[in-house]
């Protein structure tokens, strides 16, 4: 794998999963987002994004979904340009906001994306039953949104996330507003989740440099605006982690090393 910092040396057969070359965004206003971005991130990478607020971290996101337009460089997803990714429907997204839907069972929202698609409903059962299971909702099929908790609603939403089997997840703060004790537990998780099949490519916001160094599998630490990366922290603790992990003296000392690169 390249450092994925330069961008430097690229024969065009090393094909990154995502790849971000010299990539800038300047929002009509004049907004300088983000200022030649360099990044390759290898398929099955579980990869976060900390930095300052409004840095552009969920500008890259808008950017790999294709929901904005990049204004210079490149950014591809297996070779594919973000529109055509788009269309080829692997990528997943999890924001802060669960945005369920109030009115429709958790078994419904998780079968949206396949119901969306055209699956057969049985299938489409099958296949959130399985998700359910996986976040521990098993039990709350016929559950309407508003009976669930913070991180119950969370867990619904990743599950809704998980069910198209996607290639790529995106996840822009999804624990953010929850208390600290349940954020951890969804962290645990999502981690078991991932560890069981790590062919799914995580791209991973968040403000909380211990989240991150606790998930991923590298750490790119972003400048203010207009944002770049200014280091990559490989986190250098195998696969599978458990929640010891946050009790040792390497978990703290990589907390330390992500938060002196924030500071600079
Ligand atoms: N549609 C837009 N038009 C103009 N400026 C925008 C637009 N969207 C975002 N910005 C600006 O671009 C910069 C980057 O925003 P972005 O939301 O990507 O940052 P962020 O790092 O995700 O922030 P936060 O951590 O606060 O969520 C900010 O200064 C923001 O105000």
């Amino acid at each position: 794998m390249r450092n994925g910092l330069t961008g430097q040396g690229r024969s065009g057969e090393d094909q990154a999963f995502v790849r971000m070359s010299n990539l800038s965004k300047v929002y009509p206003n004049g907004t300088v987002a983000l200022n030649d971005v360099n990044l390759d991130i290898s398929e099955g990478e579980f990869i976060s994004f900390v930095g300052p607020s409004g840095c552009g971290k969920s500008t890259i996101f808008k950017l790999i979904t294709g929901l904005s337009g990049h204004t210079s460089g490149e950014l591809s997803i297996l070779g594919l340009t973000p529109k055509e990714a788009r269309k080829a429907n692997n990528t997943s997204f999890v924001f802060q906001d669960h945005t369920l839907l109030p009115w429709s069972t958790v078994i419904d929202n998780v079968m949206l994306p396949l119901s969306l698609r055209g699956d057969s409903r049985k299938e489409s059962r099958k296949e959130a039953e399985r998700v359910l299971e996986m976040v521990g909702l098993r039990d709350y099929t016929k559950a309407l949104p508003r009976m669930l908790s913070g991180g119950m609603k969370m867990r619904v939403s990743i599950a809704r996330a998980l069910v198209s089997k996607p290639k790529l997840l995106l996840m822009d703060e999804p624990f953010a507003a929850l208390d600290e004790i349940t954020r951890q537990s969804l962290q645990d998780e999502l981690l078991s989740i991932w560890q069981q099949d790590r062919s799914m490519t995580v791209l991973f916001v968040t403000h909380n440099v211990f989240e991150a160094v606790f998930l991923s599998s590298r750490v790119a630490v972003m400048t203010p605006r207009p944002g770049k990366i200014s280091n990559i922290v490989p986190i250098d603790v195998p696969y599978p982690r458990g929640e010891d992990y946050r009790t040792t003296a390497r978990f703290s000392e990589l907390v330390g090393a992500v938060s002196k690169s924030l500071n600079h």
